[in-house]
């Protein structure tokens, strides 16, 4: 059978095994496209199953979480952990909290953080989990009164040799504060249970800051590799939450002009560049206020809104989409590339659509998956992890020195894996480089 067959044939098996769960055939048909011709050359994998086992998570826990509105109306949301893999460690994974949320989303992302995990080289197995709650609109207590209840069930199935989980879309430094309170008053201990905790009860310096860095200290690499340098480029973010802003802060820092940010209402332009004080105006909008992108349009004349629109059509040098999956289509990255855009570096989960990541590659715009890229946040999770069990707790600058030598080491292991032509197919490299540790420790471990 050629590749494309197998490639076929096992596709079809997953998709009969997992119906009407989109998001999640669209991460394994990318990881299976990368690794396929390789996994083909090797005899003991194949023997092993290692694919059709690595696609079928340990387990999933869905659950119910019941909690009060403040008028005393009684809500009920639907809640997983995916336990997707914890081969090279215990389980490891962000929780969302967004109304979209299915199980076939956090199966992509549990599936797309084994590799992630895998490649930042801390031991780290891969998982996800989160609710349709929206915590858009409510009241502090109202978010409070959930994350209790939502631990009141996932505190059974987590713990720190066991399950980590951390923050996602809709769960920052509040949530996480609510959950581990809560852990704490079931279990009657303190352990590091969770990441992204804050600075004062065992959080990590830079965690906050980390995917965003992350994002474009790895840029950095991707475009040194290609001849480029980052000072000078104009750049288009998306998104405008934890990772977009802190791309953009460092981004800034590095000397670029950060021309966009957006949020579900649209985008703004802010043509000569987003100044610190803008930036600043941003972080208390989002982090604070909770308020809309709009309002750094009514604040600084010289910026424009555009209601209901992606950022893609904005001429740059390089793309950072931050915000979520599939919010770049085909249409979207032809733009990106007929402006000459040099490189696509994913802050977000599987941000762009199949298509999308096609047309990049036809036109030879380089493209550093999300596992590859966006490993910051969870590599600065895994140092929590190991600065919570030694019980010491690392300056701001070691951290920032031992995030980007783990980056350094990801963009390496995806050039290792990915080199073709005298170009990077970072695509490829990030999927082999991911898949091949997990591999070797799943047949080490026998039939499990
Ligand atoms: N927080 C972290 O450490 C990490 C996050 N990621 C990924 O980065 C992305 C952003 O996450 P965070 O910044 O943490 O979340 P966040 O909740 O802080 O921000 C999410 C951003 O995405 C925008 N957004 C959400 N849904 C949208 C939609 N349907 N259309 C347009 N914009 C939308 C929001 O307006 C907001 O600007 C997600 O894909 C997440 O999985 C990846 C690695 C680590
Ligand atoms: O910090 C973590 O454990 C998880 C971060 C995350 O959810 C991600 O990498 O997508």
């Amino acid at each position: 059978m050629s590749i494309e067959q197998e490639l076929e044939q096992f596709m079809s098996g997953l998709k009969k095994r997992n119906p009407h769960e989109e998001e999640f055939h669209q991460a394994v048909e990318e990881v299976a496209t990368s690794v396929l011709p390789w996994y083909m050359d090797h005899e003991a994998y194949r023997k092993a199953q290692i694919l059709e086992r690595v696609t079928e998570p340990d387990r999933i826990v869905t659950f119910r979480v019941c909690w009060e509105t403040d008028e005393g109306d009684v809500r009920a949301n639907r809640a997983w952990r995916v336990q997707f893999n914890h081969s090279l460690g215990p389980y490891k994974g962000g929780l969302r909290f967004h109304p979209s949320v299915t199980q076939s989303i956090l199966k992509f992302l549990g599936f797309e953080q084994i590799f992630k995990n895998s490649l930042t080289g801390l031991p780290m197995g891969g998982a996800k989990g989160g609710s349709n709650f929206n915590p858009k609109g409510k009241s502090e207590r109202e978010v409070m009164r959930f994350c209790q209840s939502m631990m009141t069930e996932l505190h059974r199935h987590i713990g720190e040799d066991v399950d980590v989980p951390a923050g996602d879309i809709g769960v920052g430094g509040r949530e996480i504060s609510y959950l581990f309170g809560q852990y704490m008053r079931l279990e009657n201990r303190w352990s590091g249970v969770l990441t992204g905790k804050g600075l004062s009860f065992g959080g990590s310096a830079v965690r906050t800051e980390a995917t965003g860095y992350g994002c474009v200290y790895f840029c950095e690499h991707m475009l040194a590799q290609h001849g480029e340098e980052i000072a000078g480029k104009k750049v288009v973010i998306s998104g405008s939450g934890n990772v977009a802003l802190y791309a953009a802060e460092k981004a800034i820092e590095k000397g670029t002009k950060v021309v966009t940010l957006s949020d579900s209402s649209g985008f703004v332009h802010v043509t000569d560049g987003l100044t610190e004080q803008q930036l600043h105006f941003v972080k208390e909008l989002k982090e604070n206020r909770r308020g809309r992108i709009s309002e750094l349009a009514d604040e600084f004349g010289s910026v424009k809104f555009y209601p209901k629109a992606r950022p893609w059509g904005v001429d740059c040098d390089v793309a950072l989409p931050c915000a979520t999956q599939n919010e770049m289509d085909a249409s979207d990255a032809i733009e990106l590339a007929r402006s000459g855009c040099l490189a696509v570096c994913e802050g977000a989960n599987m941000p762009l659509t199949a298509d999308a990541a096609k047309v990049l590659a036809d036109h030879k715009v380089l493209h550093a998956p999300g596992k590859a890229s966006n490993a910051g946040g969870v590599a600065v999770s895994g140092l929590e992890q190991s600065q919570n069990a030694m019980r010491i707790s690392w300056s701001r600058e070691e951290v920032d020195e031992r995030l980007r030598s783990i980056i350094a080491n990801i963009h390496a292991r995806c050039v290792e894996y990915g080199h073709q032509q005298g170009r990077v197919n970072y695509v490829d490299g990030a999927n082999i480089a991911g898949f091949k540790k997990v591999a070797d420790a799943m047949l080490a471990y026998g039939v499990v």
